[in-house]
């Protein structure tokens, strides 16, 4: 039986302390300072954090990112795989130089990372099924649903899927907020949930993680 439900204030508080328990470094900052310049997000410090234990955890070998931003989300799952190498794929050119230095910044060989400049609609179709450990969606949120079902394809059984902001900044919750990009990260979780190969969770880290592991 659930206990007592917290405040929302000691809720709140406790998300707060969470994001706080991963240490960023100086190359962590310098990517994040790269993405305010070019006005792209990056996935917060818990969800960083989130991302390096994920990795590590499923041994990853061969990751795949949909949205490579400034690269921060990338460095950390590189972190936490460092034997891993990283497909991401974004179609601007100027992220992908950003994520290029914020990967040398931090140190990772650039046979490490595979940066396909493309829109992941054309991009994932061509990769090879069942040849992925983990595979993070992190780009347009009303995609959600097509890019969870080639992360399936793409991964191997045992294998993770990741999607950030998988409770749409708060609004998923919501039921009067009826915006398509709400809608679509409704309609994937309920889509992976249902699915009995998967095993899924849904967690409140950064703007939410929803998480699929292949049976
Ligand atoms: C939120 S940012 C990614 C941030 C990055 N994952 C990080 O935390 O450092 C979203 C990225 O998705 C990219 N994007 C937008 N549409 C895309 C598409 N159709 N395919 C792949 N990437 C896309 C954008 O250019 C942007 O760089």
């Amino acid at each position: 039986m659930a206990g007592t439900p917290p405040s929302q204030a000691a809720k709140h508080s406790s998300w707060t302390y969470a994001e706080q328990h991963a240490e960023e470094d100086a190359a962590i900052a310098q990517a994040r300072l790269r993405a305010d310049d070019l006005g792209v997000e990056s996935v917060s410090p818990g969800t960083g954090a989130a991302l390096s234990a994920l990795a590590a955890g499923t041994g990853a070998r061969a990751i795949v990112e949909i949205g490579t931003g400034a690269g921060v989300s990338g460095v950390f799952l590189l972190r936490g795989a460092p034997e891993a190498v990283l497909t991401s794929l974004d179609p601007m050119p100027d992220h992908l130089a950003a994520a290029r230095q914020s990967f040398r910044e931090s140190g990772i060989p650039s046979s490490h990372t595979r940066l396909i400049s493309g829109y992941a609609q054309q991009v994932l179709p061509r990769l090879t099924r069942g040849g992925y450990d983990l595979v993070f969606v992190d780009a347009e949120p009303e995609e959600a649903e097509f890019y969870a079902e080639e992360g399936i394809r793409l991964l191997r059984r045992g294998g993770t899927l990741v999607i950030n902001d998988a409770l749409d900044r708060d609004r998923v919750p919501k039921p009067a907020v009826r915006e398509a990009r709400t809608q679509a990260m409704r309609a994937v979780e309920r889509r992976l949930k249902n699915d009995d190969d998967l095993t899924t969770a849904l967690l409140p880290t950064g703007t939410g993680l929803l998480l699929a592991v292949k049976r």
